[in-house]
């Protein structure tokens, strides 16, 4: 059995993700994005699951500076799931003051909070959960929590169903060191982060990289490198799987324009769709080149 740590404590929509991507192996309660990634970096889970994008507040900025610390983790596998939540009180609790959660849950209940608890102040906790044991243990009013944190804390149902988008989704990866990758499917999601050199041009060179190879970008957040003020990492992910020869192409092409590029994995989307390849950019045509190419060097071809 694997062990698998995730973003807890228990009763995270994280814990739901990892009950979807890891169906019967031991999940692994940790407080922090950060502790889960550094549980497996230190050989004590197998995997970690961690939260990586909202459809309503982004990106997840923990997550991604935590990626791109330390030694290398590389995706496996990702889930999306609809995010509604339940808003949970003490027994018989009275007034509510205080409503806790984790600032990408507030950011997306500001206008049901508004609407239904206009006097509560919103305190920001490090999870959905944490907020739920907070209200256990007396330190806030509410928390606005998964629906799951209902079964494992003692705490009355306020609310239900509550968003203020009603189709709003957060992605979760299952990260583990690197090993073997998951087989190309046709629906896959590659990424890496790039730290590029701070001169003129190169994020442009960077998505021309792509663009030059018909390949489609998915997602491009920027987050601060910490050592110099105003430099930059770029998480970058992309259609297609590193297995493909136009994919690894654009990689090559990456690595020559970046000071340093980590590869974050090569993995199956979970919303099934298909990468879209251009005319003249498909692998068959990277193959095809690059045989003409080898002939042409051989002296085979004029
Ligand atoms: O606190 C949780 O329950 C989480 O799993 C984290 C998280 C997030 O980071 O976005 C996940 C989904 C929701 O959007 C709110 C919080």
């Amino acid at each position: 059995m694997s062990r698998i740590a995730y973003f807890g404590p228990r009763g995270t929509f994280t814990e739901q993700a990892a009950r979807a991507l890891a169906p019967g192996e031991e999940l692994i309660p940790v407080e922090t994005v950060r502790q889960a990634l550094t549980t497996v970096r230190e050989g004590g889970a197998d995997a970690a699951c961690v939260p990586i994008e909202n459809s309503v507040e982004g990106v997840v900025p923990a997550t991604l500076d935590a990626l791109s610390e330390s030694t290398a983790l590389v995706a496996v596998a990702e889930a999306i799931l609809p995010i509604h939540f339940s808003v949970l009180t003490r027994h018989g609790g009275g007034e509510i003051r205080t409503v806790a959660s984790h600032p990408h849950a507030l950011a997306q209940v500001r206008e049901w909070l508004e609407a239904n608890l206009p006097g509560a102040h919103p305190v920001a906790s490090s999870s959905t959960s944490a907020a739920a044991v907070g209200v256990l243990d007396g330190e806030f009013d509410a928390a606005v929590c998964a629906p799951v944190a209902a079964e494992h804390y003692d705490l009355e149902v306020l609310a239900t169903e509550v968003a203020d988008v009603g189709d709003a989704a957060t992605r979760f990866l299952l990260v583990r060191p690197p090993g073997e990758l998951p087989e190309p499917t046709g629906a896959d999601r590659t990424s890496v982060v790039a730290a590029a050199v701070n001169r003129t041009g190169t994020l442009a060179e960077l998505l021309t990289a792509l663009a030059d190879r018909g390949i489609n970008l998915t997602r491009l957040d920027a987050r601060p490198t910490r050592s110099n003020f105003g430099e930059y990492r770029f998480f970058i992910d992309f259609e297609g799987h590193v297995a493909e020869p136009r994919i690894l192409d654009a990689l090559t092409a990456l690595r020559r324009h970046c000071r340093n590029l980590r590869f974050l994995g090569s993995h199956p989307r979970a919303d099934g769709i298909r990468s879209t390849v251009e005319a003249g950019a498909g692998n068959d045509d990277f193959v095809e080149a690059a045989v003409w190419a080898d002939a042409v060097r051989k002296g085979e071809l004029a």
